[in-house]
């Protein structure tokens, strides 16, 4: 049977770019922040409750959670962020683990090796470090994190800075490890490494 393969690493480490590279070739992704704003879109499983916890304030006129604003409250606000965690981490929690079996199953058919399980929070939460089998943490230094979230959102500096803090310690995340890229280098860099690493997966299988 298919084994999972978590994937983590600090905002815009490189998780997304490393997991488009995996479902390229041919291995199942499950995403957990795509799960997560699945449960916030209009008419979501968890926007009930986010009414509830934080009021209507942080609901958009079309029923979704309003991310730009809550986004301001939680990486500001511990207490906030554990009030929002409180919600969203027991359905993330569900949706991840059935979307896992399916792509167990997927895989299993494709005759795949593994599924990808992409968390930014795998360290971080420990019910979803136990469904993974092997940990990949994809590495990077702060400024390097920061310039490139910079890049390709509005998010400035400081509020990239206070998510990183929300975040675990980089050494902490490294520590639980049991392979690491360091995504300091190229794109091409990367996916050598991601390729090297997959090489390895594939010879472990035998
Ligand atoms: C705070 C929210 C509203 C911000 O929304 P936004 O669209 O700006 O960001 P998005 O959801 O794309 O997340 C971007 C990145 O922020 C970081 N992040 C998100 N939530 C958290 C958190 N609770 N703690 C630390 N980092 C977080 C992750 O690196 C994530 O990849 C949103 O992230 C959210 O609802 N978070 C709570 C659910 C959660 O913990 N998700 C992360 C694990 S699946
Ligand atoms: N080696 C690299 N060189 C330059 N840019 C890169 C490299 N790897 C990734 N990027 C870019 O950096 C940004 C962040 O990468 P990506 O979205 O894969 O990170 P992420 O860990 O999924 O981020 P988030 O935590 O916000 O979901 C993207 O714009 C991506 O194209």
């Amino acid at each position: 049977m298919a084994w999972i393969l978590g994937l983590t690493g600090g905002i815009g480490s490189g998780k997304s770019t490393a997991s488009a590279w995996f479902s390229l070739a041919g291995y199942p992704v499950v995403d957990a922040d795509a799960i997560s704003r699945s449960l916030t879109y209009p008419g979501g499983a968890a926007i009930p409750a986010i009414a509830n916890e934080f009021g209507a304030d942080f609901i958009t006129p079309e029923g979704a959670m309003n991310r730009a604003k809550m986004r301001e409250l939680v990486f500001d606000d511990p207490k906030a962020r554990e009030r929002l965690e409180g919600v969203m981490r027991p359905l993330i929690r569900r949706a991840s683990l059935e979307a896992l079996e399916r792509a167990r199953s997927l895989a299993d058919a494709a005759g795949k090796a593994f599924a990808v399980f992409d968390c930014p929070l795998l360290c971080e939460w420990p019910e979803a470090r136990t469904v993974v089998d092997r940990l990949l943490v994809i590495d990077l230094c702060e400024e390097e994190q920061i310039r490139r979230v910079a890049l390709r959102s509005s998010l400035t500096p400081e509020r990239v800075r206070s998510i990183i803090r929300a975040q675990i310690p980089r050494q902490a995340r490294l520590a639980q490890a049991d392979d690491i890229i360091y995504n300091g280098g190229s794109l091409e860099d990367f996916r050598s490494a991601l390729a090297a690493l997959l090489e390895r997966y594939l010879a472990r299988a035998d």
